[in-house]
């Protein structure tokens, strides 16, 4: 059997939305010219550490896509072959979807606030279809059908996400692989939770800074060797975390 393959988890560089501090979830905003400087630089770390990607696996969304193809590009490894899901997407965040958080934290005040951002099952409300910021009638969702979320708590994001985990990333690492998996907050909140046995209430604390490569060595029984991962610029993610904790205040 191979070695297992070492496993890197990247978030998007910063989003014009993550900029201007609104809500995103599942609306498809761009890279903002920091963001797009981020992936590079991530590739760049990438590419130092000798840490080469073997294979990709994507959300369906732009700030993620173009993400591994900026930082796999700087890397020298735009060629490999990638692998899209919905089930990385971000978190949907319902009727928050395109709202300031400094607003609603100062319209609904922190604990309502904390508890739709960072609890692990308290979802916000659901997002009217007619809304803009609505996905109902996007065609990348056509296939979910009824399973298309109209808002997601941490704990959907685990459950829509674990399928794919075990369908599609764990035989890339069985096989040996060097696995990116670049995709958004919340998702990697979700599956860092699995991966390091994060209690539910413990993730609240947890916050992944956009653009630095997390890496993760695997055990055979599929922990981490150390746990919660090292990041590849270790004191520029412990800032950029900080800062996204604060994100509202
Ligand atoms: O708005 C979002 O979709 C996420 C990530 O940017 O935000 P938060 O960190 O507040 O969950």
């Amino acid at each position: 059997m191979a070695e297992l393959g070492t496993l890197v988890l990247l978030r998007h560089g910063q989003s014009t939305w993550n900029a201007e501090n609104l809500f995103t979830g599942w609306v498809d905003v761009p890279l903002s010219a920091q963001g797009e400087q981020e992936a590079r630089k991530g590739g760049q770390l990438l590419a130092e550490s000798g840490l080469l990607p073997d294979v990709v696996h994507t959300s369906l969304m732009r700030r993620a896509i173009s993400t591994a193809n900026l930082a796999l590009d700087a890397a020298d490894r735009h060629w490999i072959p990638v692998k899209r899901d919905w089930r990385l997407n971000e978190r949907h965040y319902g009727a928050l979807q395109g709202k300031n958080k400094k607003q609603t934290l100062d319209e609904f005040g922190e604990e309502q606030f904390m508890l739709w951002r960072r609890s692990y099952d308290t979802p916000p409300p659901p997002i009217d279809p007619a809304d803009e910021f609505s996905q109902v009638g996007d065609a990348r969702y056509a296939d979910l059908g009824d399973a298309a979320p109209l808002t997601e708590c941490l704990k959907d994001v685990v459950a829509r996400l674990l399928p794919y985990w075990e369908s599609a990333i764990v035989p890339d690492l069985r096989a040996g692989k060097t696995v990116l998996v670049a995709a958004h907050g919340n998702s990697l909140r979700a599956l860092v939770k699995h991966l390091d046995g994060i209690s539910d209430d413990a993730i609240a604390g947890l916050n992944i800074p956009t653009g630095i490569p997390l890496r993760y060595d695997l055990t055979e029984d599929l922990k981490p060797v150390t746990a919660g991962g090292t990041y590849l610029d270790p004191e520029a993610a412990k800032e950029a975390a900080a800062a996204v904790a604060n994100q509202g205040r």
